[in-house]
């Protein structure tokens, strides 16, 4: 292991227990002030925070806190002509917040409210020659769309509707030398993307392509000192990235590679004992991104009884993915 630089230092005083009520109160505060400037400036992205929020709070056992008529409809207003959703009312559509719309909707079972058909269609039509997807009709490529395309299909059980070879193809046309993943063929390996990769190939069963020991070793270098986990070498700790990691480890098997407590350690550090909530790393503002990941990356863990099981490859509750006809494989 060579001189690590960068990390950060646990303080004495860091939180030791998982403060659950606090993370309740916060996620359930969060979605009512709808002034706040930060709720405001996160509007771009609004599908997405109700996606973080309702699954931190389903993960805590506290879903009832959540107001399910205000969510559902501000679901079904974010729906396009064109079949897919925006991140917000009159947001053009885009694979990101389609995907976090059908994931809500799938928590509370209702996926009748809205158009699936359209959705189905939207999502088709973003598939390209090569097998690979782009985030919207302005045609950015990455494997990050790959995997918000593939994960929609598959909770909607329309997999069928896709080429589903070519877009496995495109998947494995972008694994490194190093075992891992990038967004295009040939970009460098990257934690986000090394966990899309691994979503398509868990859920289309092709996890067979992927080289585990290699892999296995390149994510478990992301371990630091302080127990925390980094997105890329030379990068500092972050508890989202305790999520991507860990969930990609867990698909290939690899999970007991890492120092748990350490980890644990690291994650429990990062809460915000006033306001609730996780930040990315200890001291550091709390928001609902990494209060989700943070979560769920102890759920993954196996911290406590009372965090609910979450599933590594939608990063769901487990007991919502088990009802799917088409569950995911992982090694
Ligand atoms: C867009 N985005 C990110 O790029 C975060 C930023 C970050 C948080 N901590 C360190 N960086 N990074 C991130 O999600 O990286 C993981 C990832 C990268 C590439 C592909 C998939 C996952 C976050 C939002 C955010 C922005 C700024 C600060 C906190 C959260 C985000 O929406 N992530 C998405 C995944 C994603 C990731 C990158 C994108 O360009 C778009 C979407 C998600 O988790 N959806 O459920
Ligand atoms: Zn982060």
């Amino acid at each position: 292991m060579g001189t690590q630089l960068k990390d950060v230092k646990i303080p004495a005083d860091a939180v030791k227990s998982l403060l659950l009520e606090k993370h309740a109160e916060y996620i359930a505060a969060y979605g009512n002030k709808k002034d706040d400037y930060e709720y405001c400036i996160t509007e771009y992205l609004r599908m997405s925070g109700v996606y973080w929020g309702l699954t931190a709070m389903d993960l805590m056992g506290k879903i009832d806190m959540m107001n399910k008529e205000e969510i559902i409809e501000f679901v079904k207003s974010c729906q396009r002509e064109d079949g897919g959703f925006g991140a917000s009312v009159d947001h053009d559509s885009s694979l990101l917040y389609t995907l976090s719309a059908i994931q809500i909707l799938v928590i509370y079972n209702c996926l009748e409210v809205i158009d699936v058909e359209n959705a189905v269609k939207y999502i088709v039509s973003l598939q390209k020659e090569d097998g690979s997807f782009a985030g919207d009709i302005w045609g950015e490529i990455d494997t990050r769309f790959s995997f918000c395309a593939i994960a929609a299909l598959c909770l909607v059980e329309r997999l069928d509707v896709v080429h589903v070879d070519k877009a496995v193809d495109y998947v494995v046309s972008c694994m490194n030398f190093d075992g891992g993943f990038g967004c295009r063929p040939g970009s460098e390996s990257h934690s986000g993307q090394i966990y899309c990769c691994l979503g398509v190939l868990a859920i289309t069963h092709r996890l067979y392509h992927v080289n585990v020991d290699m892999l296995g070793w390149w994510l478990c270098e992301r371990q630091l000192s302080s127990g925390g986990l980094n997105g890329r070498p030379e990068k500092l700790p972050d508890v989202c990235y305790s999520w991507w990691v860990l969930a990609s480890l867990k698909i290939i098997g690899k999970i007991h590679w890492i120092n748990k407590e350490k980890l644990v350690e690291f994650i429990l550090a990062c809460q915000d004992d006033e306001t609730g909530g996780f930040a990315d790393r200890p001291g550091d503002m709390a928001d609902p991104f990494h209060t989700l990941f943070g979560i769920a990356g102890l759920s993954l863990l196996d911290y406590g009884s009372d965090v609910k099981e979450v599933n590594p490859v939608f990063c769901m509750p487990e007991y919502v993915i088990k009802k799917l006809k088409n569950k995911p494989e992982i090694l």
